[in-house]
């Protein structure tokens, strides 16, 4: 697609994704230049938005370090994965078997799991009224000005001033928080300090290649920003088609119920949630046919020398788009591809055996693939498994009134591809295993 001198590339064959994005290495790994690397769209300088390069690999490192899965890195957080669920399954106890609208309370759970993680901080209600309502602003300020923002800015100057100021309030906000994150554990009691959190970590950091220089406020502010907005939408969305689907199978609810009562220790422990196929299985389904982001955010070409992909030629600067959602549906790959059926990933199923990071074969790319992959791919599974777990070991999922036809699964795009009514469900609290 050309728009004036640009060029767009949309890719939904997953045979020609894999080649570009992982056999070809970097070549596609670049992002499209915003053209506007003022101040205000600091967005260069945090990991989804900068450019291939050693800045880049060096805060990707950071962060996927810090949400790298091993067991007992796992196990440092969850007694806040287990607060904030209780916070939902209270709130949805409370309404027991009235409608409830699901989405806000998965949400808000999420952000202040994720506020935590970045900052190692539990904020008020109020506080965290603020600072979520603050990053969908952002959010939505950095897709309004992402593409011709010399252009957009012109055209627009009172969105463009209230988007400034809102990054402002951010760092307001942001800046006395990542100063205290380094005092956390300043004080001497490891054991009852908060574990590590995302911003104390990027206080380490020094700039290799910039002669060793610590993270600039903005750089820090910026990489924050995208820690809480990579994982909230994204997850949260997963998590709320994935209920809309156990309500409209109850089948398949009963049998994830009773593998995770089934379970013998605690979920909070990563180690439980390894050992349930049939949980990873439906979240995997929830993945192949509701990925959260129908594209992967624009790629860019790198190389000076034209490149090849799908038998055309393209140009340094064009950007490439892929079509996540398609190549998970696509029929040629999935045996009745519009239907939620988990069992395709257990043994003998098409999908038993697939690689969700797409190194060996791409069967379907949720979390992108190759170099510029999501480096959080680890940490919105397990936060996806776990939530999922917990509200339906605990609860039955119910359509919001008994006569009620089927949950009603139209799409709507937004940062992420939401449920267009979102999730009503009843809830009934299931006896207590002990
Ligand atoms: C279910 C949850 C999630 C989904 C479906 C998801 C999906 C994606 C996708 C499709 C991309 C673009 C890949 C590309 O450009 O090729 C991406 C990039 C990214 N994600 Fe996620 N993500 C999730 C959770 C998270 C979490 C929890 C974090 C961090 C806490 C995170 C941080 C990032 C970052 C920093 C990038 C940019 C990577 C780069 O440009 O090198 N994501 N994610």
């Amino acid at each position: 697609v050309r728009l004036l001198r640009h060029t767009m590339v949309f890719v939904a064959d997953r045979r020609v994704a894999h080649r570009a994005l992982v056999q070809g290495a970097a070549a596609f790994a670049d992002r499209p230049l915003l053209g506007d690397p003022t101040r205000e769209c600091f967005d260069r300088r945090n990991i989804s938005g900068s450019p291939y390069g050693p800045y880049w690999r060096l805060v990707r490192r950071n962060l996927a370090s810090m949400v790298a899965l091993s067991p007992s890195r796992a196990a440092l957080f969850a007694p806040a994965r287990r607060r904030v669920t209780d916070g939902i399954v209270f709130e949805l106890l409370h309404q027991e078997q009235q409608p409830v609208m699901v989405r806000p309370l998965l949400r808000r759970a999420m952000f202040e799991l994720l506020m935590y993680m970045c900052f190692g901080a539990q904020l008020s209600k109020k506080a965290l009224d603020e600072v979520e309502a603050l990053q969908r602003e952002v959010l939505l300020g950095i897709t309004a000005f992402a593409s011709f923002p010399t252009l957009t800015k012109r055209l627009f100057p009172r969105r463009w001033a209230a988007y400034v100021t809102t990054r402002r309030r951010q760092a307001e906000i942001f800046e006395p928080l990542i100063r205290a994150a380094a005092c956390h554990r300043a004080g001497g009691n490891d054991e009852l300090a908060a574990p590590p959190c995302y911003a104390e970590s990027l206080l380490m950091i020094r700039v290799a290649d910039e002669g060793d220089r610590p993270l600039t406020t903005d750089e820090a502010v910026s990489l924050c920003s995208e820690f809480l907005n990579g994982g909230t939408d994204t997850t949260t969305t997963l998590i709320e088609w994935i209920m809309a689907e156990l309500v409209n199978h109850p089948g398949i609810q009963a049998k994830l119920h009773e593998e995770v009562t089934k379970a013998k220790r605690d979920t909070n422990n990563h180690g439980d949630l390894q050992a349930m196929p049939y949980l990873k299985a439906v979240v995997l389904e929830g993945l192949r046919l509701h990925p959260p982001t129908s594209l992967v955010l624009p790629h860019a070409v790198r190389d000076d020398d034209n490149v090849g992909i799908g038998g055309y030629t393209v140009r340094k600067g064009t950007e490439l788009n892929f079509l996540v959602a398609e190549m998970g549906r696509d029929p040629t790959t999935w045996t009745a591809a519009r239907e939620f059926r988990p069992e395709r990933f257990l043994a003998g199923g098409e999908g038993c055996d697939v690689d969700i990071t797409g190194s060996r074969e791409i069967k379907m790319m949720p979390f992108g693939a190759g170099r510029r992959m999501c480096p959080g791919y680890s940490l919105g599974m397990l936060h996806a498994e776990y939530f999922v777990a917990r509200l339906v070991r605990e609860l039955e999922w119910l359509p919001p009134a008994a006569e009620a036809a089927e949950v009603d699964m139209t799409e709507m795009l937004d940062f992420t591809t939401l449920m267009k009514n979102p999730l009503q469900a009843r809830v009934v609290a299931r006896k207590q295993i002990v």
